[in-house]
Formats: structure tokens, C-alpha cells, sequence
């Protein structure tokens, strides 16, 4: 397909399908090499997690990366939501091959897919939305009326605590990243002089007092979930990343999640779209 270069328009840019791609995979990469972000795996350590390292995450982004931009070229294309979930699964799919079978990127899948789609069908309808809006008015109705897979484990965590996970996020238009997670993503600068690994640290905390993460109820219950978020707001509250020895503070925390052995995966996702969003949408 022939290549085509970032051109900017009035309130938003035209990007191609294979930079949304690029940038995806920058996004993740980014996120997964972030410590220390409490439970989560990282460059430095796996975290709560016997299963998962650094190498599995970087196959995972490098497999599913090409999944972006034919994603991107349905919705340029109107595809309705079910094209959409066969490529989604086709990238699961890949995922699971190139980590051996462990579920890494399940979540960034869904929400950059999402939003790679919607980039897409802006780009066709040359229309002046955000990306976010564009997957609420287009695909938002039908994204709220999928049913949970009940052996999933989003599909326990909505049965056992009626949370609704990584579709409520996306049918509503992903009100808590552009809510909590990007503010705190820009914060999270301000308060470190530009420190973007801070700023990531910033974000994902953020996320993690806010979020309900079906992740962390899975493994912790609503006791977990109420002790990561909890201790997440604490640190925000204490001045996050612009507390001198923050560091220690968060490492401190990411200790504590171990012994838990909680994993806050939907924050951790929600970082790595707060990063697209930044970057496609040039909010920064
Ligand atoms: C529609 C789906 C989202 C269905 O998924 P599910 O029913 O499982 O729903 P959720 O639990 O709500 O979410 C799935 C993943 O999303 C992340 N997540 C969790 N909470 C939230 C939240 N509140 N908001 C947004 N996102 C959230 C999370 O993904 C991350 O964690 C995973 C790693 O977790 P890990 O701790 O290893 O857990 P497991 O391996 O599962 O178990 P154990 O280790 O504990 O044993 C990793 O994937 C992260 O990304 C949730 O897991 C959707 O997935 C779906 O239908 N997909 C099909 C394809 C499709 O339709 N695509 C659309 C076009 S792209
Ligand atoms: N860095 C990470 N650690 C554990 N689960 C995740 N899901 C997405 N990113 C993750």
C-alpha cells in the first residue's frame, strides 16, 4: 500500500495506516518499559506475574503490530463492529502464538484497535471528531450490547461484581483515560521537568485509583481492588512524581501489589493509549 506522509488539517492530522501501526507499537513498547508501575511487568522485573516477561511483551507488540493498520483500513473502509472483532481476534491470535499461549496485549488490542479503526473511518469521513468520539457514534451502541464471555475472566469479574471492563471504557468513548489518564500523563511532566518515564509512572497511578480494573478483581477480589486503588490516590495525593524520592515511594508500592500478587493490566493498557492518543491526535 503506498505510503502516505502526516498532513496536518485544521483541528486534526491525516495519518496513514502504517504510522497509526508505528506509533501503536512505540505506544506499547513505551509502557512495558516503565518502572516502576506497581505489580506490572517491566524492563526491570515481571512483577506480580511467574508467567510474563519484558520478551514475551516485545513479541507480542512486534506480532500484533500490522493488525493496527488493517484495522485502521476498515474502518476506513466502514466496516460495522464485527469485521472489526474478526481482525481483533485474528491479532489475539498471534498474540497467543508469539507468547507461547499468555495473554499480554488482550486489552491494547481491543482499545488501540478500536481507535485505530476510528482513526481510519475520520480519515475517509473527514470529519473534525476525535478519535474516541468516533468509536462511541460509530461503533459505541453495538460495542455496549456485546455480551461477556462468562469463562473469560471480565466475564467472572461482571458476573461477581457487575464491572464492565474494557467495553464500557470504549462504548462510552474511553471517558476515564481522557478524564484521569491524559491529564495525569501532562501533570506528570509539569511535576518532574519533563521526566517522560515519570510522567508514565504519573499516568498509570492515575489510572489505577480510578479504574475498575477487571484484572485486579479477578485475582484480588473487590478487597484488591479497593486496597490498588486506595494506595494508588495516596500516592497521587502524597505529590506523585513530585515528590523528591518518588521513586522509592512507588517502588514501595509495586512491593506491596506483588504481595498481593494483584496486576493492574487495564491501567497498564489505558497508559499505553493515553501515549497513542498523545501521538496521533498531537495533543502534545
Ligand atoms: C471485549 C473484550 C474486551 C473482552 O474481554 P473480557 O471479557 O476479558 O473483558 P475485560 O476483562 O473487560 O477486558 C479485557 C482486557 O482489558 C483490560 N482491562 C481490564 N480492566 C479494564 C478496564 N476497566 N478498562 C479497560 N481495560 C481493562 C485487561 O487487559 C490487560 O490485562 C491482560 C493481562 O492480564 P493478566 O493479569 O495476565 O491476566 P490473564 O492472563 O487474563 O490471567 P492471569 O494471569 O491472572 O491468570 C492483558 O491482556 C492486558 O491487555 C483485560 O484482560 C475483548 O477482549 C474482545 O472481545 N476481544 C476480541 C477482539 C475484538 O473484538 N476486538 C475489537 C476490535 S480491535
Ligand atoms: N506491563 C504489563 N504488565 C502486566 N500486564 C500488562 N498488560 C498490559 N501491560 C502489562
Amino acid at each position: 500500500m503506498r505510503r502516505t506522509s502526516l498532513r496536518k488539517t485544521a483541528a486534526f492530522s491525516v495519518i496513514s495506516a502504517e504510522d497509526v501501526a508505528t506509533v501503536a507499537q512505540g505506544c506499547l513498547l513505551d509502557e512495558v518499559r516503565t518502572w516502576p508501575k506497581p505489580g506490572l511487568v517491566s524492563h526491570i522485573d515481571t512483577g506480580s506475574h511467574t508467567d510474563m516477561t519484558l520478551a514475551h511483551f516485545e513479541a507480542s507488540a512486534l506480532a500484533i503490530t500490522p493488525y493496527f493498520a488493517t484495522l485502521y483500513r476498515a474502518g476506513y473502509a466502514g466496516e460495522k463492529l464485527p469485521a472489526l472483532r474478526s481482525i481483533g481476534m485474528a491479532a489475539e491470535k498471534d498474540m497467543l502464538r508469539a507468547t507461547g499461549g499468555i495473554n499480554t496485549h488482550r486489552g491494547a488490542i481491543w482499545a488501540l484497535g478500536l481507535l485505530s479503526a476510528a482513526l481510519g473511518w475520520r480519515t475517509a469521513q473527514g470529519l473534525k471528531l476525535s478519535c474516541c468520539d468516533v468509536v462511541r457514534q460509530v461503533w459505541g451502541a453495538e460495542i455496549l450490547q456485546t455480551t461477556h464471555d462468562p469463562s473469560s475472566h471480565g466475564g467472572l469479574a461482571h458476573r461477581l461484581y457487575g464491572a464492565g471492563g474494557a467495553r464500557i471504557e470504549a462504548g462510552w468513548g474511553f471517558p476515564i483515560i481522557r478524564s484521569v489518564g491524559l491529564p495525569a500523563l501532562h501533570r506528570g511532566r509539569e511535576l518532574s521537568s519533563g521526566d517522560e518515564e515519570a510522567a508514565r509512572v504519573q499516568c498509570c497511578m492515575a489510572l489505577i485509583a480510578e479504574l475498575e480494573d477487571t484484572n485486579i478483581l479477578y485475582r484480588g477480589g473487590m478487597e484488591g481492588l479497593s486496597y490498588a486503588r486506595n494506595s494508588a490516590a495516596t500516592f497521587l495525593r502524597q505529590g506523585g512524581v513530585g515528590l523528591p524520592g518518588w521513586r522509592v515511594v512507588a517502588q514501595k508500592l509495586h512491593h506491596a501489589f506483588i504481595l498481593r500478587k494483584i496486576s493492574p493490566g487495564g491501567a497498564a493498557d489505558g497508559l499505553a493509549v493515553c501515549l497513542f492518543l498523545e501521538r496521533v491526535e498531537h495533543l502534545r
